[in-house]
């Protein structure tokens, strides 16, 4: 028996996030953002003492580790060819600018999928609690999915 848990910090909350993809031949390649939707999706075969997956109130500091990366953020690609240029950026107080190793919905659900399963465990919840999968919306249409590969889904990719 597998219990599942979800938690959706949905784009009414304004995680509003400015990125582009500079390998893009599209539009892609410019600036340009969103209010980003992140849903966890959380998994355990046996419950803690209130019967539950996880807390739904417990989680603020993932909320907080979301606003810090993606709450008017401009995210970079560290290998972006212009990083100097967002550099220069935020040192004149345009933007405030959060270097990512890539850029994208899939590698933004991968990034916080480690940050919250190293949480998890931080927290004492892993191995019990596994993060199943994190999933970034853009927009209604737009979305990624990054989901563990093993039922140790908790404690891999650390
Ligand atoms: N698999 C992915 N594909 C794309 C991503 C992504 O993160 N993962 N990102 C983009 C662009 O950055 C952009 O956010 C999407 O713009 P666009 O392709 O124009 O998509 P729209 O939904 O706005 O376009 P419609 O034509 O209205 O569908 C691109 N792809």
């Amino acid at each position: 028996m597998t219990y599942l848990s979800t938690k959706t910090y949905g784009h009414e909350i304004g995680l509003s996030a400015t990125f582009r993809q500079w390998r893009a031949l599209s539009h892609c390649r410019l600036l340009h953002g969103y209010s980003l939707s992140f849903r966890f999706e959380f998994e355990a075969d046996t419950l803690d003492d209130k019967n539950w997956v996880v807390d739904f109130g417990g989680l603020k500091e993932l909320k907080a580790i979301l606003e810090d990366t993606f709450d008017h953020k401009t995210v970079v690609a560290a290998d972006d060819p212009e990083l100097e240029w967002f550099h220069e950026a935020a040192r004149r107080g345009v933007a405030d600018i959060v270097v990512l190793p890539a850029v994208g919905c899939e590698k933004f659900a991968e990034h916080v999928y480690g940050i919250a399963s190293k949480w998890l465990l931080t927290e004492r919840l892993a191995p019990r609690c596994r993060l199943a999968s994190v999933e970034v919306k853009e927009h209604g249409a737009n979305s990624a999915i990054y989901r563990g590969t093993s039922r140790a889904a908790g404690q891999r990719d650390l």
